[in-house]
């Protein structure tokens, strides 16, 4: 069934009931639009949105199918490009929004026609999806052609759509480094609720004079971050999303991209000289890593370097804050029986030291965790930091009502040895900055300090899979494979490494240190606390 809207001098439109196609008609072309993409006409439910999804993807499908079909003996431009442009980004919108609701998968196939950005969306269309899966939304025409079949036959991407989607990926990582750089994330109007994201925008021309940018450049780079849904555009211009709020100056997940872009993609611009300089084997030492020699300062160490610059300092402070997450856990994983029947019997006067411990925030979950009047006190625990960085913590911590009775004592740990006697000595995410060598002297720095036979170094890192799991064992999920993969590569430039239990297995033994335990986090990270002691075999 169809109903017809002569609309004037508009355009005509006629819906088609069955299909919830919308075919507008301007001039002597006829477009499509569908109601599920545009906002939903009243009286439309979820059950009916979700079947005209349905409907939508199987004709979009169907028409850029046969479109394709022909274009594989005709090898010319399609007369309907536009037509082709707006099925496509359709399409891709369909698969997502099924996607993002978990009914299917979200990849895309364009077809050959489709050689440039779609178009900007119609007035009122409602897009807030969620930028799980980059996808190569536009895909520009090449002498390769794309291949048809996936190569596992699954209906997985093509081999060419993967590595356009990193091309893709490329894009958007460039892009929000410029859009944060101008401060065009801090420019846009935060929705008042948060979950209505994309309520609030503001127009083009006003936003390109809040950012002293030229409009039509800041249009164009935004079409890389709407396209991928980091931001979402409207005739209205420009909103924010969930994810582009992250990218807010006052978020720590803005603190961590720059670091991150810094130390993984402006460093990688001279990874290939660095190691033609040095050799390519892993950097060994605290000085001379990818990321002094790509700053020019190679005789300087890492967070020398970053020390230079306060403001460099306390942002790489803001973007340690979000290693304390669900992802990255601190408490839940180490057993703290021993640690709090010391703490009630008084037996030793330091029972905790954070080595590296920053502005004391580990020590502070523990506390908030395990203090209380028979637990963990304050009073007994240390933070060791540089001078520099212990400064400003110190005092951040005297006003801080868990931390202010902490001691925080400076220290060096390439050169000196933590408060002797303790029960405990914590690292956290400090060993993964460094190579082998530099870590056997720290630890070799720490383990002068242990007394008792009870005393223990915590290690607290990622846990690398180290190849296959054995049989019988399940095989950790292909996005925790793909975590910890590119945490160890995001080391690479500091001369650092995530390691696998071998690796520390050899590393604490070159230390005179032996594994008495490791700790997993039981929610399935590859996180976990590696438990050392003294060796039993030690001189
Ligand atoms: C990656 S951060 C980890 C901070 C904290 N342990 C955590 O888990 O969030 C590394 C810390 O080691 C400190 N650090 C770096 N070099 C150091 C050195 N030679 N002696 C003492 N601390 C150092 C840094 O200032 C920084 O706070």
């Amino acid at each position: 069934m169809s109903r017809r809207e002569d609309t004037g001098p508009e355009p005509i439109q006629e819906l088609d009931e069955s299909s919830g196609w919308w075919y507008l008609r301007n001039g002597g072309a006829w477009r499509f639009q569908h109601t599920a993409i545009g906002s939903l006409p009243n009286g439309h439910d979820t059950g009916s949105a979700i079947k005209s999804l349905r409907a939508v993807h199987q004709i979009t499908s169907q028409y850029l199918s046969n479109k394709k079909d022909v274009q594989a003996d005709q090898r010319n431009a399609s007369p309907d490009a536009d037509q082709d442009r707006e099925a496509f980004s359709i399409l891709t919108e369909v698969k997502q929004l099924l996607a993002s609701s978990g009914l299917q998968d979200g990849a895309v196939t364009p077809p050959e026609s489709v050689t440039s950005q779609p178009g900007t969306p119609p007035s009122n269309k409602k897009r807030n999806i969620s930028p799980l899966t980059l996808q190569p939304s536009a895909v520009p025409s090449s002498p390769c052609r794309p291949v048809d079949k996936p190569s596992n036959g699954s209906g997985a991407r093509t081999p060419q759509e993967v590595i356009m989607g990193l091309f893709a990926q490329m894009s958007a990582t460039s892009a929000i480094n410029l859009f944060k750089h101008w401060g065009v994330f801090d420019a846009i109007p935060v929705p008042q609720e948060v979950s209505g994201a994309g309520t609030v925008g503001i127009s083009f021309a006003d936003l390109a004079r809040k950012v002293d940018v030229d409009e039509a450049l800041l249009i164009r780079i935004s079409k890389m971050l709407t396209s991928t849904s980091i931001l979402d555009r409207t005739q209205n211009g420009l909103h924010h999303t969930p994810t582009s709020l992250c990218l807010m100056s006052s978020h720590p997940m803005s603190a961590m991209f720059s670091l991150l872009h810094t130390n993984i993609v402006s460093t990688s611009t001279s990874l290939p000289a660095y190691f033609d300089t040095y050799g390519r084997r892993e950097p060994v030492g605290v000085d001379h890593v990818p990321i002094t020699y790509h700053e020019g300062k190679p005789e300087l160490k890492y967070f020398d370097l970053v020390n230079q610059n306060p403001k460099r300092m306390e942002q790489f402070m803001k973007a340690m804050s979000i290693t304390h997450s669900s992802r990255v856990p601190t408490t839940g994983m180490y057993d703290m029986n021993s640690v709090l029947s010391a703490a009630k019997t008084g037996r030793y006067e330091t029972v905790w030291v954070d080595i590296g411990g920053g502005s004391g925030h580990s020590v502070k979950l523990f506390l908030e965790e395990y203090g209380g009047p028979n637990g963990l006190k304050a009073s007994r625990c240390v933070v060791h930091e540089l001078e520099d960085v212990m400064k400003g913590a110190k005092k951040a911590a005297e006003e801080d009502e868990l931390l202010k009775d902490v001691r925080f004592l400076p220290l060096d740990f390439h050169d000196e040895s933590p408060v002797e006697g303790a029960l405990v000595y914590y690292l956290r995410h400090i060993m993964r900055d460094f190579s082998d060598p530099v870590c056997v002297n720290i630890l070799r720095n720490v383990a002068r300090s242990l007394i008792s036979d009870e005393a223990r170094i915590l290690i607290s890192e990622q846990i690398t899979p180290d190849g296959p799991p054995p049989s019988g064992a399940s095989q950790p999920s292909l996005s925790h494979q793909m975590y910890a993969a590119f945490k160890d590569f995001s080391m690479l430039p500091l001369g650092g490494k995530e390691r696998s239990l071998s690796q520390w297995r050899s590393v604490a033994a070159a230390a005179g240190l032996e594994i008495v335990r490791v700790h997993m986090d039981p929610k399935g990270t590859p996180h976990g606390v590696v438990e050392l002691k003294l060796a039993s075999s030690r001189e």
